[in-house]
């Protein structure tokens, strides 16, 4: 196994993408290749990246559940490693990983909690048995089985029918200040485009090498 590694690799050369087609907002091409990326298992799956106050980065996967003018929603425990990490640091990046359509979207920005309405509102809309996960899950602590069983079980005793939104339980919005653009290439000749937002409010886009 461990010395086939070198050799597994991808030729890419399906589609490129050309300066004369960008968008002036990259928001504009991040809609237009999530409607590509459907095709694909979970394509709203995304990895977040945070920094911990001693600067250590640590990324995970979540989904993403909006996305509007604030920027990319997520939703978590505000009490997990990366709420808190973003309670003192709130500068976080994102990475759409498009494999199967030789893709990548890079995000870099600003994440800020989202309102209440919209906490509640995301949750009620939840299955009941994720509810019910996220009331009984004190997520990112340590925890046993039987513990977590238990208070599962406990949780869809206490609430027959609705399920609160548990204390703590919340959402954020990435403003982005950068969103690169990849598209795989042949001889590992990819195209990247790197939008940047400039102090007028408008996007500044460059290509780089690869
Ligand atoms: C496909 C996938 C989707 C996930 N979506 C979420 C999500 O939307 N919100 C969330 O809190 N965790 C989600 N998770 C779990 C996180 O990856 C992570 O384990 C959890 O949030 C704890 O991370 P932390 O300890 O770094 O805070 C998802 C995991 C996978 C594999
Ligand atoms: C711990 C956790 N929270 C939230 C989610 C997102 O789930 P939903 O689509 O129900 O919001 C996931 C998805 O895998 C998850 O594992």
């Amino acid at each position: 196994m461990d010395e086939q590694l070198p050799t597994l690799r991808s030729e890419y050369a399906a589609r490129s993408l050309v300066e004369a087609d960008l968008p002036a907002d990259p928001m504009d091409l991040f809609r237009d290749w999530f409607v590509d990326a459907r095709e694909l298992t979970e394509p709203n799956a995304m990895v977040v990246a945070t920094v911990s106050a001693d600067g250590q980065p640590s990324s995970r996967i979540v989904l993403l559940k909006g996305l509007d003018q604030q920027g990319f929603h997520f939703f978590t425990n505000q009490r997990s490693r990366k709420g808190e990490e973003l309670a003192a640091n709130p500068r976080c990046a994102l990475l759409f990983p498009w494999h199967g359509l030789r893709r990548q979207v890079r995000v870099e920005g600003v994440a800020t909690p989202l309102s209440r309405a919209e906490i509640d509102a995301y949750f009620h809309q939840r299955p009941r048995g994720a509810q019910l996960g996220a009331l009984a899950s004190p997520q990112s602590q340590p925890v046993t089985l039987e513990e977590l069983n238990q208070r599962f079980a406990d949780a869809d005793a206490a609430y027959p029918e609705e399920v609160p939104v548990p204390d703590g339980w919340g959402g954020y919005a990435v403003r982005p200040h950068a969103i690169e653009f990849w598209q795989g290439g042949v001889n590992r000749l990819h195209d990247r485009f790197r939008y940047t937002l400039t102090e007028a409010g408008t996007w500044a886009v460059e290509r780089l090498a690869p």
